[in-house]
């Protein structure tokens, strides 16, 4: 093991500092006070005083040496849902994430904070208000949900306080807000080749989306409460805005604040997951010889369609956590940051 580093030191490390949450993770550390470098497969952004490491964290001696002088590292990287590739979570989210635990223990690093997410407890069905202590999916609904579970088992389990190696996990849902990559884009995407037009089931389902910033503030709370003793050692946080909304409301709320109609004609849940299903397995037959990736996918529709929302209690009572941007707030900075996707844009 190298030698540790100082206690309390402020140097941190973020995996997938390039990314979506990554980059506003970055941001705000800086804003504390941090001392931050990024690991990541490319460098998307400079700014000031931060210093970038290019590498693909399954790298083990590329991580080792981003990791020199680092007491705290966040691991938010993780390749994106939409890929659909069992090979590469497999790779990424397990064995990579094997090897950011033995690079950040071989490091000296003292705390680890992964992104881990609410959906590893999601099986397609209603949850309401669900809390840590629900089991992990049996049946996980993707391939990526599948590897997010084995990644949080690895990192939760890793937690050593005996030897100074403290971890926790963050769990958040729906994480929305400027420069995300996926909720919005495929939203309008979809809305632009006239597919929003119809809700799932009855519209009613209640769901989590979670601002950008809450999630950081989730983030350096866990880490910044991590201590040897503290109860936060080893635990999986769920980190929400803490306003579960109709997923349907929330999509027609962004949805007009960027110029588009709202979805109007209901569908049965059944018929459309079914549908979904049956696309899904033709794509996978017909890979071989053509790929094409459906915007229904079951675990979208899956997502649209039931309840699955989350208390945080738990970072409230250890973490002292409060959402610090409401929906309403949250949604208006987010629809403000798209001029680029407004309609006729
Ligand atoms: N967005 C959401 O709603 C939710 C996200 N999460 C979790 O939050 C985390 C961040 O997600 P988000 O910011 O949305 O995703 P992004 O895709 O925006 O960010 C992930 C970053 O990790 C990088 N990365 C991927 N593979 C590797 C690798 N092998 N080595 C180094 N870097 C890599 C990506 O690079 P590249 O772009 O080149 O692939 C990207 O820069 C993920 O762990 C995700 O599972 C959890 C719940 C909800
Ligand atoms: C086409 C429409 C039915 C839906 C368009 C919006 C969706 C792209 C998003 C709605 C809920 C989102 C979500 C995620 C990705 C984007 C959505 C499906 C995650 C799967 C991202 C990764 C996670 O860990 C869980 C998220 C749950 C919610």
């Amino acid at each position: 093991m190298a030698t540790r580093v100082r206690p309390g030191s402020k140097r941190c490390a973020v995996i997938g500092g390039s990314g979506f949450l990554g980059r506003h993770l970055v941001e705000k550390l800086q804003d504390r006070g941090y001392s931050v470098s990024v690991f990541d497969l490319h460098q998307s952004y400079q700014l000031q005083g931060v210093t970038f490491h290019t590498g693909d964290l399954c790298d083990r001696q590329a991580l080792l040496s981003a990791l020199q002088g680092v007491s705290l590292v966040f691991h938010c990287a993780s390749p994106a849902p939409a890929s659909d590739d069992r090979a590469l979570f497999e790779r990424v989210n397990i064995r990579g994430t094997q090897t950011v635990i033995a690079a950040c223990i071989e490091a000296g690093v003292q705390k680890l904070i992964l992104t881990s997410s609410a959906s590893v407890v999601f099986e397609g069905t209603d949850i309401k208000n669900g809390r840590e202590d629900l089991p992990y999916a049996r049946k996980p609904i993707d391939y990526y949900t599948a590897t997010k579970i084995q990644q949080e088992k690895l990192v939760l389990e890793a937690c050593d306080e005996q030897n100074g190696f403290l971890t926790a996990a963050i769990r958040p849902h729906g994480i929305f807000g400027p420069r995300d990559p996926q909720l919005v884009p495929i939203l309008v995407d979809t809305a632009r080749r006239g597919k929003m037009k119809f809700i799932i089931g009855d519209g009613k389902n209640l769901v989590d989306f979670t601002f950008v910033e809450n999630v950081v503030h989730g983030h350096i709370l866990a880490a910044e409460c991590l201590r040897p003793d503290s109860p936060t050692c080893g635990k999986p946080y769920h980190i929400t805005n803490d306003e579960p909304v109709r997923f349907w409301d929330f999509m027609s709320d962004v949805l007009v604040g960027l110029g588009y109609s709202a979805p109007r004609y209901h569908l049965p849940y059944t018929l459309v997951y079914g549908l979904a299903l049956l696309l899904w397995l033709l794509t996978l037959v017909l890979r071989p010889v053509m790929s094409f990736k459906p915007t229904f996918t079951p675990m979208r529709v899956a997502l649209a369609g039931t309840h699955h929302y989350y208390s945080c209690e738990r970072a409230k009572e250890d973490l002292g956590y409060k959402p610090v941007v409401s929906l309403k707030d949250g949604i208006q900075r987010t629809v403000l940051s798209y001029p680029h996707l407004r309609h006729g844009a």
